[in-house]
This record gives structure tokens, sequence and C-alpha cells, in this order.
């Protein structure tokens, strides 16, 4: 599994950046908002969270026609070569990944619920698909189960043909809230996990490595006593 940053938060980036394990970062229009994002500085901070991470940065393209969000994926393709323009899954966007993909451009379809819409995404030339968790958690619905449907059913199918290149689809288990969400979404075989910070935080810590940690440090200050 690899490990995307869903944040628009350049700090964050840079910190997450620096733990050496983080292989892209996902924005949304709410994650911009959040850290106070102005309309005319959107592609230029799209062009800074490019230069910091060495991976895909996933950029939502907010048109809701077909002509129009291919146009803004152009745009946005041509801000660094490592963007991916995210769209909804809807039959604009499903068009819209169709010609992006076919001139070579990678796409991450978002706000996908259900398998039938991942596999019209992945049949539209997506390069990855964004299922969210969380979401259906906040309605008591099953988010965990809900992914571990949509990766099986990708799973039963070669898709090679459809996306960019020939590369395989790949599944972002999104709106994570929890590193339960993350472990268990790689128990199901999920490629990545676009986590918030607060979640790549909790990741790291278990309260036996704490222990752990104390008693080996306590144990050396006796070492170099002695
Ligand atoms: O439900 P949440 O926590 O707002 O998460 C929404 C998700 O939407 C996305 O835009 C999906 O691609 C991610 O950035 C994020 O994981």
């Amino acid at each position: 599994m690899k490990f995307f940053l869903d944040t628009a938060d350049l700090a964050e980036i840079e910190e997450a950046a620096s733990w050496g394990a983080l292989a892209g970062v996902t924005t949304n229009p709410s994650l911009y908002a959040k850290i106070g994002g102005k309309l005319d500085d959107f592609h230029a901070h799209i062009k800074r969270i490019c230069d910091l991470v060495d991976g895909p940065v996933s950029a939502e393209a907010v048109s809701t026609t077909r002509d129009q969000i291919v146009r803004e994926g152009r745009e946005l393709a041509a801000l660094a070569p490592n963007v991916v323009v995210k769209i909804p899954t809807m039959v604009e966007g499903l068009a819209a990944t169709r010609t992006l993909a076919d001139e070579g451009i990678p796409v991450n379809m978002t706000l996908c619920f259900s398998v039938p819409q991942a596999l019209l995404a992945a049949r539209a030339g997506a390069r990855y698909i964004s299922p969210f968790i969380g979401r259906f958690d906040d309605i008591a619905d099953d988010g965990l189960g809900q992914l571990a449907n949509v990766v099986a059913a990708l799973g039963n199918y070669d898709f090679s043909q459809s996306t960019v290149g020939g590369q395989q689809v790949e599944v972002i288990a999104a709106s994570v809230r929890s590193a339960h969400h993350v472990t268990q979404s790689a128990l199901m075989g999920a490629d990545i996990a676009t986590v918030p910070f607060g979640v790549l935080k909790k990741m790291v810590q278990h309260p036996l490595t704490d222990r752990g940690l104390e008693s080996f440090m306590s144990d050396w200050e006796k070492v170099k006593n002695a």
C-alpha cells in the first residue's frame, strides 16, 4: 500500500514528506477552502504542492460539463508533470475522463460510492478511483465493506486496455478517518490510502512502542552509568 496525504496544507505536506514514506497528495475544494485558499492563487498553490512532493498530486476540477471539465483538466495538467486531475463520478465526469485519458492525462475519479460507479470509472480510463469510507460510516453504513466490494469487483477484470499507457487502475481508499480504516483497507488490497495528517501521525504510534522505547532508554542510562 502507498500513502498519500489528504491535505492542501503546505506545512503538513513538507513535514509528512520528510518522514520518507509519502507517495503523493490529494486535495479537494473543501481542503483548499480549509487553508483559506484564494481562487486566483489556486494554480500557484497546486504548483507549490507539486514541487514539495515526489509523486502524484490530485487537483480537483470544479466544472460540471464535459467540455469545461476537459478544459480545466488540461489547464491543471499543464501546471506540473505530477498533476492528476480529480473528477467527480458523474456522466459529464466520465466523458471528460475518457477525453483526458486519451490525451495521456491521468484522472483520479472521486466521489465514488458504488461498484458500478467504480467499474464505469475504470472503463472510462481513470488512472485512480477514490471510493469513500468515512462518509458511509457517517450515514450509519459500512464504509469498509463498500470499499471491499469495489476492490474485489475491480480485481475481477483487466482494465489495462482502457487506461493511459496500459497502466492498471489503482484504488485510493479515501475519506479515511482512522488508522483502523488504513489497516482494513490494506488487508483488502486497496493500492493507496489517502490520509489526513492527523491520521498519518496516529499510524506511527503504538503504546507498546512508547513503553518499549522508555525501557530501552532507561536501561541504556544504566549502561552509561555502570
Ligand atoms: O469525507 P472526508 O473526510 O471529507 O474525505 C473526503 C475525501 O474526498 C477526497 O477528495 C477523495 O478523493 C479526498 O481528498 C478525501 O479523502
